[in-house]
């Protein structure tokens, strides 16, 4: 038991030398710490702190996290007697308390159509193996911009998360998930979108995609148009974790557009030879391999190119950490073998285009749960923000800022679930012909809401929301990268307008108002 004070003895030590404070029940001596103090000397020996109970003022100042510092721990000499600690952090693992926080499918008293008892086992573990094995590197690397450790990467392949990260299907026969927690056949979207959604709670951006942005978008054109050894060869490798792979589609000449690539494929006796460039290419830097669209005689024809003589790649500077690779790529005569042709010559858009929903949808499911986070942020901000002598929750502009955000977050969720329902029971050519225009909609609805929450925590939290360190850390970081997702696999008035020319096509004949 911690030694033990009255607030009477900790009110006698309240000069620079000899400086103890109360924070929830505990008595720190910041004596020799004050000089050290981030926020200077003269805030802690104000009289309304030295020797106080500061912990209404240190929670207007602080993150939570701060005080869990071994280094700051150490300051802390004891604790009130009879008095008992009110603030802790959320359990590794465990759900969030505050309000909104989770999804409904996870609120306690709540009930779900979708998610089965094996799901939400999936997800206590999928929390846990984040939290435990990833969190601790993901601030980390976010921060100095170096790639992902190897033992993360091993970490992942060891349950065969980059396997699942594919969604389901064949490529997860005969592994073992989760140590044996879902069985292959079983594994569903909502497995997918758990992972997807749980993955993103960290707010560290660059590292998630540096973990594997560019598998979830390379691979599967191997996966579904890749040829016998080369295949199997590619497919084992990154599901090892051992090699990585990206999409290489955009160029600086062309976005969207993907048929006006100029990266060009020729024939020769001896196979492939590549020329061009690749432009804000997620995980090329560290790529070994690179799943390529090039213009062919025939239109279009997508190659796996192995890295090798002729492959260049430079890291890109965006506005996430570069921890995620993102690269710039140069192939000057690159000598590509003609196994490495996923599916047909000519037909390269296709390959290309099959992707998209899944790759969108998976998108759609981060955005939201990262939308989720800043709610969280907020509603924890705005409660324990202390101005006038009362939260900031008592200002009613605040309240509406809040009310806005969480029907966002909750619609766009609920519309997802209904989604990944129908995937569920729909086999690919359904997904596609039904789905596309929804799942369209519901990326472009997610990841504007997701700018106008990030816009409304910026208010929220003041210049706090524009610093990188301290209180608004997350919301900085936030506001920062949200508009990844409403560029990437599509920019949000591409995919309006995809959704509305694909309602067009099905509407009836004899319609008439
Ligand atoms: C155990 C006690 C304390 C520790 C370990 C501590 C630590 C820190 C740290 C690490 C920062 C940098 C910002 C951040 O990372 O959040 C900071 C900033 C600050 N601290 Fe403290 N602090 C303590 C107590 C206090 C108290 C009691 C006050 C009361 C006024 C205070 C006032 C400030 C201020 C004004 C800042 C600057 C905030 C800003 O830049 O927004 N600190 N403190």
């Amino acid at each position: 038991m911690s030694k033990q004070f009255t607030a009477e003895e900790v009110a006698r030590h309240r000069t620079s030398g000899d400086l103890w404070v109360i924070i929830d029940s505990k008595v720190y001596d910041l004596s020799k710490f004050a000089d050290m103090h981030p926020g200077g000397v003269s805030v802690l020996v104000d009289e309304d702190v030295a020797g106080q109970d500061a912990t209404d003022v240190f929670y207007g100042l602080h993150r939570l996290e701060v005080l869990l510092k071994p280094q700051y721990q150490r300051l802390q000499i004891g604790s009130i007697a009879g008095e008992k600690q009110q603030i802790f952090p959320r359990a590794i693992g465990a759900l969030s308390a505050v309000p909104y926080a989770e999804p409904t499918w996870l609120q306690p008293g709540f009930h779900s159509p979708y998610f089965s008892e094996n799901h939400r086992k999936f997800q206590v573990a999928f929390r846990k193996f984040f939290e435990e094995e990833l969190l601790p590197e993901a601030a980390l690397r976010e921060e100095d911009g170096k790639r992902p450790s190897q033992s993360s990467y091993d970490a992942m392949a060891s349950k065969n998360i980059i396997a699942m990260r594919l969604g389901p299907g064949p490529h997860l026969k005969g592994r073992v998930l989760m140590d044996g927690l879902v069985k292959p056949e079983e594994f569903d979207y909502f497995h997918e979108l758990i992972m997807a959604q749980e993955g993103v709670r960290f707010n560290a951006r660059g590292y998630l995609d540096g973990l594997g942005g560019g598998t979830y978008i390379g691979l599967p054109p191997v996966l579904n148009f890749g040829k016998g050894a080369v295949r199997q060869k590619i497919v084992e490798e990154v599901f090892s974790g051992k090699k990585h792979i990206c999409l290489a589609i955009t160029e600086a000449f062309a976005g969207s557009d993907v048929a006006g690539l100029k990266c060009f494929a020729k024939k020769t006796d001896k196979g492939w030879v590549v020329t061009g460039t690749k432009k804000w290419i997620t995980n090329g830097a560290m790529a070994d391999y690179f799943t390529v669209g090039c213009r062919s005689e025939k239109g279009m024809v997508v190659l796996v190119i192995e890295r090798g003589p002729g492959v260049e790649t430079k890291q890109i500077k965006t506005s996430y950490s570069s921890t995620a690779g993102t690269a710039y790529i140069t192939f000057d005569d690159v000598l590509v073998p003609f196994e490495n042709t996923l599916g047909e010559d000519g037909n390269g858009l296709q390959v290309i285009l099959s992707n998209f929903n899944h790759e969108r949808w998976g998108m759609t499911c981060g955005s939201i749960s990262s939308q989720r986070l800043i709610v969280e942020e907020c509603l924890k901000w705005a409660s324990q923000r202390k101005v006038f002598g009362k939260p900031l929750t008592a200002q009613p502009v605040i309240r509406a800022k809040l009310a806005a955000m969480i029907s966002r977050v909750e619609s766009a969720q609920a519309w997802l679930e209904n989604i990944t329902y129908q995937m569920c029971h729909m086999n690919y050519k359904q997904q596609s012909t039904h789905l596309a225009g929804q799942i369209a909609f519901v990326k472009m609805y997610a990841t504007r809401t997701a700018q106008e929450t990030a816009a409304d925590a910026v208010q929220i939290f003041g210049g706090r929301g524009i610093t990188r360190t301290g209180m608004g850390k997350n919301i900085e970081h936030y506001h920062r990268t949200v508009p990844f997702d409403s560029v990437l696999g599509g920019a949000e008035d591409v995919l309006g307008d995809l959704g509305v020319r694909q309602a067009m096509r099905k509407m009836p004949k004899h319609a008439r108002l």
